[in-house]
């Protein structure tokens, strides 16, 4: 074993010598055991893992390094700057189980060596350059549980008789070059895996030509249109530019009168004068009858917080709660205000409403109809808005009628966390979040539901559309706490999305233990920068906490972390710590997971610790 040891020292030596000048091994140590991103088995006699994501690693590797690290399980030279072909002799490798060479510019084919790795059960080799076609070959690899070979070049079409019964995880998107049909074995992924690719049939759009299809280049046809967003998912036609917006024309008629209020969808910022002003024509526009039974009071209510939902003469207006703002408004200010609408969700509509005259900007949500009484309505509401933290969107108002319930608080923060992570959210940009970012976002939004909590009630619909993320990107706002509860009779328990624990059956009970849980996937989300099942329209999205798990099992953690925080070599052993919390979180038993104070205590300890190290060099002060 000393021989092998030392063979596999100096492979590792040449392979510093090539591509990794700034690596700090000291040659003059008698085991690399104790180098960075090197590990040993127990004996300490050969190397099994060489782990080096986003270790500036530059230039080709050549043959008679890794390739000479026969005892070699797990090899991760990610998010570096290698270039030139995958080693040749990688073959001699026979124990690799985890092979990561995503995110460099890797170029050539596979290696014809590659389909000796029989052990190897991940493989990502997606962000390359890699080309040529998918070889049958891989068929010999039954182990492969990941196949990721996104974003490269490859081409021609894929072996019809691919099979691979392991296979979870698979992806050859954006490699334009690739045509034919999606191998039977393969119908059953996502539409996502083949998109931005010439194959179809599969989740495709089923293949016209049923020849088999030539190998030499032809025209790619059209990528297929993503799954339609589902009627109440938050549509991103609703987003981009389009502005939304919401006006009222309150017109009494008759006696008793009914007031009807028409909410129209216009261009934000622009003003409304004395009628709706014109629909943009990208903007589809809404027409909603607001309360056709119930008068409605235009004129300013003068009444301090109260229990008084109507006026004198029976008209419903907006109630405030907690007190009037400084500058006050009523229920005809707020109709009148210029808004766009932030999304749709289950429990309803929200709308980003600015009022006439600078008052305020608040959100307005309009719940989605509910048989909900009005003294339930009122009690609840109130006891919600009692709730004031600094990590809470504070609740101002709300307006209650039969047919129309609005809630309206102070508009906050740059956007929710989902949009940020995933993009897709209107006018918010996907965001570049780093670890230090997404950690203190995180403990924002842990202390917020810790409150809620500590004041003995639950939130009940914790998902990272319901974190509102600051300007700054260092905090966040929790939003929605409460609503689950008091609408989730209304909604049907499978359109709750990945975020539910497996132990909630009625919405309106859920626990503290189940936001736990929840909070437990919105933490899986920001560090793997995936979403979680049927969470975000046009994602298919994972069943994260099974995935993170297994992931985790397999000794394999380091590479589940979202590519964008995945360089951040200082702060990887706190990303690790975090994902161990959230693996806790999303415990089975609920008896199991821990509390949100204790969430957030840790994760706090996770900020001040990698506060502490992004002062040192991102490299060179890792530790082992
Ligand atoms: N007070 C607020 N300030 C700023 N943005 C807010 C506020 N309240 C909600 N939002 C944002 O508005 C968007 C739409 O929210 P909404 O709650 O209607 O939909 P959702 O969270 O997708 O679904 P659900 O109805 O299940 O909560 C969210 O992205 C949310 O972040």
């Amino acid at each position: 074993a000393g021989q092998d040891l030392a063979a596999d020292t100096a492979a590792l030596l040449a392979f510093r010598d090539a591509v990794g000048p700034r690596l700090p091994w000291a040659s003059s140590s008698s085991s690399p055991c104790g180098w960075r991103g090197v590990r040993c088995d127990a004996g300490g006699g050969r190397v099994v893992a060489l782990q080096l994501p986003g270790a500036k690693l530059v230039g080709r590797v050549p043959t008679g390094t890794v390739g000479n690290l026969t005892a070699l399980r797990t090899l991760s030279l990610r998010s570096n700057a290698l270039s030139g072909g995958i080693p040749v002799d990688i073959g001699n490798c026979g124990e690799l189980r985890a092979l990561y060479l995503q995110g460099n510019q890797l170029a050539g084919e596979v290696p014809e060596g590659f389909f000796s790795l029989l052990l190897l059960q991940r493989l990502d080799l997606s962000r390359n350059r890699i080309t040529g076609s998918i070889s049958p070959e891989f068929n010999k690899l039954r182990r492969l549980a990941t196949l990721y070979l996104e974003n490269n070049g490859l081409n021609g079409t894929l072996p019809a008789d691919l099979d691979l019964p392991k296979l979870q995880l698979f992806n050859v998107s954006n490699n334009d070059q690739l045509t034919g049909a999606v191998p039977a074995s393969l119908a059953g992924k996502p539409a996502s895996a083949f998109s931005g690719t010439g194959l179809c049939g599969g989740p495709l759009s089923p293949c016209t030509n049923t020849s088999p299809p030539s190998p030499s280049p032809s025209p790619s046809p059209p990528i297929p249109p993503p799954p339609a967003a589902s009627q109440d998912s938050k549509s991103s036609k609703l987003s981009g530019g389009a502005i939304a917006g919401i006006a009222v024309g309150a017109a009494a008629a008759l006696l008793v009168a009914l007031a009807v209020i028409v909410l129209l969808c216009f261009k934000r910022g622009r003003r409304k004068e004395g009628r709706p002003a014109d629909v943009d024509e990208d903007a589809s526009p809404v027409s909603v009858t607001v309360a056709r039974t119930d008068k409605v009071e235009v004129k300013r209510s003068r009444s301090r917080p109260s229990q008084q939902t109507t006026t004198a003469s029976g008209a419903k207006k907006l109630v405030f709660v907690g007190g009037e703002p400084d500058v006050p408004y009523d229920l005809d200010t707020l109709l009148h205000a210029s808004a766009e609408v932030l999304g749709k969700g289950w429990l309803g509509t929200t709308y980003r409403a600015t009022l006439e005259g600078g008052a305020a900007v608040v959100a307005v949500k309009r719940l989605r109809e509910a048989p909900i009484a009005e003294r339930e309505f009122r009690d609840s509401v109130a006891e919600l808005a009692a709730l004031r933290h600094e990590n809470l969107a504070p609740l101002r108002a709300y307006f209650y009628s039969r047919d129309e319930k609005l809630l309206v608080s102070d508009f906050v923060g740059a956007g929710a966390l989902s949009s940020l992570l995933h993009g897709g959210g209107g006018a918010v940009r996907r965001a570049r979040l780093g670890f230090t970012s997404r950690a203190r976002i995180a403990l924002a939004a842990a202390r917020g539901v810790a409150f809620i909590h500590g004041a003995g009630s639950s939130h009940g619909n914790i998902k990272s559309s319901n974190i509102v993320v600051n300007r700054t990107h260092d905090g966040a706002y929790v939003t929605d706490h409460g609503l689950a509860q008091l609408l989730g009779a209304a909604v049907p328990l499978k359109r709750v999305t990945g975020y539910r624990a497996p132990e909630v059956s009625d919405l309106r009970r859920a626990s503290r233990e189940a936001d736990v849980y929840s909070f437990g996937v919105v933490l899986l989300e920001m560090l793997t920068g995936r979403p979680p099942a049927n969470a975000v329209p046009g994602f298919d999205g994972v069943d994260l906490p099974q995935w993170v798990r297994a992931v985790v099992h397999e000794e394999w953690t380091a590479e589940v972390f979202d590519a964008s925080i995945a360089d951040e070599a200082h702060a990887e052993e706190e990303m690790m710590r975090l994902l161990k919390l959230a693996v806790e979180c999303t415990e089975q038993r609920p008896e199991r997971r821990p509390t949100m104070a204790e969430v957030a205590a840790r994760i706090e300890h996770i900020v001040d610790t990698v506060i502490r190290n992004a002062d040192v060099d991102d490299f060179d002060s890792v530790s082992q």
